[in-house]
């Protein structure tokens, strides 16, 4: 894990919760650079320390990969940065309880649209759009209960999303 940074004690900017695909890793970068702060990806994190999350899960199995994950969110959420976690990070209690205290968007995407943003096997647990759709399924509200704004990713370009996203976190500022 990278070393603590003992300056780092601030709250994070924003955290992007969400289904697979959803786009958070990309919209997290686009928001994150028009506001001028930090971001943090924690499954990049994930792979810099420990290798692809692939062979993670198929060498120690999903609760090794839980237990790494938990490290690195509870150490991003101590940055003043926009946070993106995985879709699963928030199975977690211990992240469910932090999240109550920060600024959280949930993205969502529909399975029509998330068909053609989820090939590539980089995600172990989801093979194919069935597969999508029980994984949210089961964990939709939990990231209903989570987020205070829900963006829809679907249809809309990158740039409008981010745009509404910054627009809205203005808003909740003032
Ligand atoms: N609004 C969007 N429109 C079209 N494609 C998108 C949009 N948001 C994300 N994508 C694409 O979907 C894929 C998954 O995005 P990613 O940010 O990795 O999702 P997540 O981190 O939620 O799993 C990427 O190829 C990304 O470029
Ligand atoms: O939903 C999940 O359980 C996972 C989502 C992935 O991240 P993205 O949501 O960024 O794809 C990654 O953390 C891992 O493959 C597990
Ligand atoms: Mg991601």
């Amino acid at each position: 894990m990278n070393e603590p940074d003992p300056a780092a004690s601030a709250r994070p900017v924003l955290v992007l919760i969400g289904a697979p695909g959803a786009g958070k890793s990309r919209l997290g970068k686009r928001v994150a650079k028009l506001l001028d702060v930090p971001f943090v990806d924690t499954d990049k994190r994930i792979v810099a320390e420990h290798g692809s999350i692939a062979d993670l899960f198929a060498e120690h199995g999903e609760p090794h990969f839980r237990a790494i994950e938990r490290e690195h969110v509870a150490a991003a959420l101590r940055e003043g940065a926009v946070v993106a976690l995985g879709g699963g990070a928030v199975l977690d209690e211990n992240t469910q309880r932090d999240l109550a205290d920060h600024r959280v968007v949930q993205l969502t995407v529909t399975a029509e649209a998330v068909a053609k943003r989820i090939t590539g096997g980089k995600r172990p647990l989801v093979d194919g759009v069935e597969a999508w759709s029980a994984l949210v399924d089961t964990r939709r509200p939990i990231y209903d209960r989570l987020a205070q704004r829900t963006f829809d990713t679907s249809s809309l370009p990158i740039d409008h999303i981010a745009a509404d996203i910054v627009g809205w976190i203005q808003e909740t500022s003032e």
